[in-house]
């Protein structure tokens, strides 16, 4: 049945259409006797059988005139049809749907077998004179044997490794038989992913704590690395940043935004990472220059960069550039406030879970009430979360305090991670994070640090949640504080800061500046940042779009004009301007301190 049309019985065999308001008009049959459905031309054959017929003789001549003039549409389109079949057979053929030969994907080949390339006719869709040096100097990462050879001798033979992707068994010449310049759909990309070489699990969360025994180079033909890593911070428009990037004709996205390998999933061997990342056949066929991923979880954890280190960046050796993304502090703890707090805590007041400890919590409360009540009676305002906190960090935080004592003990000599780093350091190393948060006191009190709160508001919740990300809500806005573990392991060359509110207020020329950094040729990004911006606080999701003009609506309707608040939009958070002093006084240093050792100034005033 067509699009745009509905068929209702009329009587026994015989049927009429109601054309939908799409539906074209059918031209008035020759005999005025035969009633043909609205389908007149052969565009879509199969509902020729659809129509209803007064049988006459002079009629006949024309059913038979009809049906001689379907049979040959039919066979017209048949053909046409096969014939794009054929061709997109084919297309998936160089595209994407070629298998690995099953040696290169479970496991006997050798990267030491891996043929380099031969001769002068192999031509993949680069540009050797300007893809792998740009404007500023910059090769993009992994490119560098490429671009030595194909500068020095004009072409890419005796390439072993192609950019990112580590060789492969057999003639790179085979990899390239289509001539596609740039990237033009996304589905056509090839992952690696073989299920059964490490058997079907998917993998279990749980914090890498460096004491498996993790292979890191088996079997990594084919596959490719990542040429940069978006490390967050959360809230601070990470999946904007890395759709905007994905949208750069030279970069391929990994399989999802977030891969959280190196915090959560780092007992699984570096095949299994770089399997989420696109084939070297989808580099080839696309003329990719890069892929990467942005995993927000890796930019508090100090054992993070240590380990990206260690597994990628072996000495002299090329390695992916690190990307942050940093916001108004203000902004960001507000946007953290709505995201992990006010947001689960309503979801668990609506479906309220069978859980032991969260059902008692929510005896008390009333079921089926509008947000708004709940948000007034039973949910902690940002304000008596965010005072709560401070004094904590304002303890923790003094020299030579808490923090700064334990993670010495922790991560300094002599034997710790970062055992050298603690020794020249002028700044010291701080983990906030792990230090400053003190331990559970009861069911009831999940963490100190809201025991008075809770004490105070019995009836107000925040049992049964995520407490990690609750309780750093201001903390996790101290960048400087993370930022100093991943200079202690990548130079300023490796690493570029995006403050998000140039991401916002000039998207195109930010994003331009980004991939320049990361050596990727000039592009115009005007047409994919005016798209709209991803996961924003009303209509979550890393890869939902909501358009600008969506933005702008939702901006009037709630009447936000605030500039500072432009992106915590579509919600609430009561900010007090005695409050936001407080809140920018206590950041102060720490902004200060990133702007120094960053060297990039970010506008929060
Ligand atoms: N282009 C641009 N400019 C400024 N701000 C932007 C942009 N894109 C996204 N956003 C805002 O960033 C917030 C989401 O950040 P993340 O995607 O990093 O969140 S997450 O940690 O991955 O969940 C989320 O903030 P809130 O809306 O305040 O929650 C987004 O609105």
């Amino acid at each position: 049945m067509g699009r745009g049309m509905r068929w209702s019985p009329i009587g026994e065999g015989k049927y009429s259409s109601i054309p939908s308001r799409t539906a074209r008009t059918p031209p008035s049959s020759p005999g005025g006797d035969i009633e043909l459905s609205n389908r007149h031309d052969c565009e879509e054959e199969d509902e020729f059988d659809v129509y209803s017929v007064h049988t006459s003789s002079q009629s006949k001549v024309w059913i038979l005139a009809i049906l001689f003039v379907a049979a040959v549409c039919f066979a017209a389109v048949s053909i046409a049809d096969r014939n794009k079949q054929d061709q997109s057979e084919q297309q998936s053929n160089v595209l994407g749907a070629v298998e690995f030969p099953s040696d290169v994907l479970f496991g006997t080949a050798l990267i030491e077998d891996a043929h380099t390339i031969k001769s002068n006719d192999f031509s993949p869709p680069y540009d050797i004179q300007s893809d792998f040096l740009n404007e500023l100097g910059n090769i993009p990462p992994f490119w560098e044997e490429v671009e030595h050879i194909a500068n020095t001798t004009g072409a890419f033979s005796g390439v072993t490794s192609w950019g990112p992707c580590y060789p492969i068994q057999y003639d790179w010449r085979e990899q390239v038989s289509v001539q596609a310049p740039f990237r033009s759909n996304n589905d056509e990309i090839t992952y690696l992913n073989a299920p059964g070489r490490h058997g079907d699990k998917t993998p279990q969360s749980s914090f890498y704590s460096g004491n498996h025994d993790v292979s890191i180079n088996t079997n990594l033909a084919g596959l490719c690395r990542p040429g940069y890593i978006i490390i967050g911070q959360a809230k601070c428009g990470t999946s904007s940043l890395y759709q905007y990037l994905s949208g750069h004709p030279r970069v391929l996205p990994a399989k999802q935004k977030q891969l959280n390998y190196f915090k959560y999933l780092a007992y699984m061997p570096m095949e299994w990472y770089l399997s989420n990342f696109p084939s070297a056949q989808s580099f080839l066929a696309r003329g990719a220059l890069m892929t990467g991923e942005s995993s927000p979880s890796y930019f508090p954890y100090p054992e993070v960069p240590h380990l990206i280190h260690e597994r990628m960046r072996a000495e002299n050796e090329p390695h992916p550039k690190i990307i942050a993304i940093v916001r108004d502090p203000i902004s960001r703890s507000m946007s953290s406030y709505k995201y992990n707090y006010v947001d689960p805590a309503l979801k668990m007041l609506s479906k309220r879970p069978k859980n032991p400890q969260a059902h008692a919590a929510l005896e008390n409360i009333s079921e089926e009430m509008p947000d708004e009540y709940y948000i007034e009676n039973h949910l902690f305002t940002f304000e008596e979360l965010v005072r709560a906190e401070i004094k904590v960090l304002q303890q923790c935080l003094v020299p030579d305090g808490v923090a700064e004592q334990m993670s010495r003990s922790k991560y300094g000599p002599p034997n710790g991670m970062y055992a050298d780093d603690f020794t020249d350091a002028a700044i010291p190393l701080i983990n906030a994070d792990e230090f400053c948060y003190g331990e559970s006191i009861s069911d009831a009190v999940p963490l100190a640090q809201w025991a008075e709160l809770i004490q105070q508001n019995p009836n107000k919740l925040i049992v049964g949640l995520d407490y990690h990300l609750i309780r750093s809500i201001v903390g996790r806005s101290l960048y400087s504080l993370f930022m100093d573990w991943w200079y202690a392991r990548f130079s300023q060359d490796d690493i570029y800061v995006v403050c998000t509110e140039d991401l916002h207020f000039e998207p195109a020329e930010t994003m331009l500046n980004v991939s320049l950094f990361l050596g990727l040729p000039r592009f115009d990004f005007t047409n994919v940042t005016s798209e709209g911006m991803y996961n924003v606080g009303f209509h979550q999701g890393y890869d939902t779009l909501t358009t600008w003009d969506e933005i702008e609506e939702e901006a009037v309707s709630e009447n936000d004009q605030d500039d500072r608040d432009y992106a915590n939009i579509g919600y609430d958070v009561d900010l007090s301007e005695e409050l936001r002093n407080e809140l920018m006084e206590f950041f102060l240093p720490y902004n200060e301190a990133l702007f120094k050792l960053t060297g990039k100034r970010c506008q929060w005033e």
